[in-house]
């Protein structure tokens, strides 16, 4: 007899019928994730319009980079502040709500705003995220991070396109954008950053979580590179999420690495210098709480924002009235129908708030000098982003609600 303990199905009896009907589905789909039906306990109350707040959940480590003087060592920053992302970006679902959930699929136009307030114990100041969903189909998602204090700005856009091969394959489209004016320069320095495929394990007992794979990069005006090696469940170590990263000279290529990264990306890692192999650094995800983004009271919030827009929905998955939550999401899908249709009725296009589709020539010298380091064409494919999106600054200056031009009956509210 096998002593090897074999995982529980942990879908609750209930929804034994719908999941497996859900499994089945996810065996045929087309690609598009939102158009599943999943059952109730595996749906979530956030929309993916909060995800953008991954990027900057510890606000010191996102400014680091802005402080440092020696070139090497800020690229070396960038990197670990990526790292340290990582454990929100892709574990924070699976270890507050027990597995990866469905995210509410954000509506054109949805906008999710916020702030990491300063601190009076830290110098770091007040740090802002502006959300956009600036595409339906596809769905695109674009976010801008701001410190002023230090002049960091981190921008970007993204996309998923799914696929199945014995579970649920997320290849990410898109690139993030990491802009710093360095200590004692005026010339902006930037990096450019591409955003890992994952899969989801564990879908047949009811307790998705997401394994990430293959590898990413990061390159910089400055001549640095950092590749990050995923291995899941590492084949050596046979710990989850494990990661080796290298940061090297574009110039020197990968094999003359200056700066080791290993570890767990959800528990600790180890940044070691390559040629002296001293450790310099090292993270521990639990000793590092996150700071909470801070948003206005909801009755303060634009009917745009995302936990306004969908709080009838949310309450009634919590609660568990799926009729109710099929209610409330129709009548946010129909307003949006007929905001499409009257658009399509008078040739125009829906106006983004924040953000500006741009033509590839038309960008930052700085990014296209860095899309010849990196091979950006997967990033790129602009049929599957609805363009290239950029953040328009000039646009968010003081920007206060009412958001948008459209107001309660773009929104299908009657009042
Ligand atoms: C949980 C199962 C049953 C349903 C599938 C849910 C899908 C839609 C979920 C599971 C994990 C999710 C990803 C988790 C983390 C990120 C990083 C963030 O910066 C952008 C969104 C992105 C890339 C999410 C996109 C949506 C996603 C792929």
């Amino acid at each position: 007899m096998s002593s090897k303990k074999e995982p529980q199905s942990q879908v609750p009896p209930q929804s034994k019928g719908s999941w497996s009907s859900f499994l089945k589905s996810i065996a045929s789909f087309n690609g598009d994730l939102s158009s599943l039906t999943a059952p109730p306990f595996i749906l979530s109350t956030t929309s993916l319009t909060e995800y953008s707040a991954y990027w900057a959940e510890h606000p010191s480590v996102f400014v680091a980079p802005a402080k440092e003087a020696d070139p090497e060592k800020r690229a070396l920053l960038v990197l670990k502040w990526f790292l340290t992302t990582l454990h929100q970006q892709y574990c924070s679902r699976s270890e507050k709500l027990g597995s990866e959930k469905k995210p509410l699929n954000p509506f054109l136009g949805e906008l999710f705003i916020g702030k990491w307030l300063a601190s009076p114990n830290s110098d770091v100041g007040e740090t802002t995220l502006i959300s956009e969903q600036v595409s339906h189909h596809p769905p695109v998602t674009a976010y801008a991070i701001q410190n002023e204090k230090h002049g960091v700005e981190l921008q970007g856009y993204n996309a998923q396109k799914a696929s199945f091969s014995s579970t649920i394959q997320v290849k990410q489209i898109g690139h993030a954008q990491y802009t710093i004016t360095p200590p004692g320069s005026s010339e902006k320095e930037k990096y450019v950053i591409t955003l890992p495929s994952l899969h989801i394990e564990s879908l047949i007992y009811g307790t998705p979580f997401v394994e990430l794979e293959k590898s990413t990069k990061i390159a910089s005006s400055t001549g640095y590179v950092a590749k990050i090696d995923y291995s899941g469940k590492g084949w050596l170590s046979g710990k989850k999420n494990t990661f080796t990263a290298s940061l090297y000279k574009a110039s020197e290529g990968e094999k003359k690495p200056l700066y080791i990264v290993e570890g767990q990306w959800s528990d600790t890692f180890t940044i070691k210098n390559a040629r002296t192999k001293e450790v310099v650094d090292r993270w521990v995800v639990k000793e590092n709480p996150t700071t909470p983004l801070t948003l206005a009271p909801l009755e303060q919030q634009d009917l745009w924002e995302s936990r306004r827009a969908w709080a009838d929905v949310a309450n009634n998955i919590v609660k568990g009235d799926m009729d109710a939550v099929s209610g409330y999401k129709s009548r946010i899908e129909n307003a949006q129908r007929e905001l499409r249709r009257v658009e399509k009725a008078e040739g125009r296009e829906w106006e983004r708030r924040f953000f500006n589709r741009i033509d590839e020539k038309d960008d930052d010298p700085l990014f296209q000098q860095l899309t010849n380091t990196l091979d950006l064409s997967g990033q790129l494919e602009t049929d599957k982003t609805g363009g290239i999106w950029r953040f328009d600054p000039s646009r968010a200056a003081g920007a206060q609600p009412p958001y948008h031009k459209v107001g309660n009956e773009g929104l299908g509210l009657t009042q």
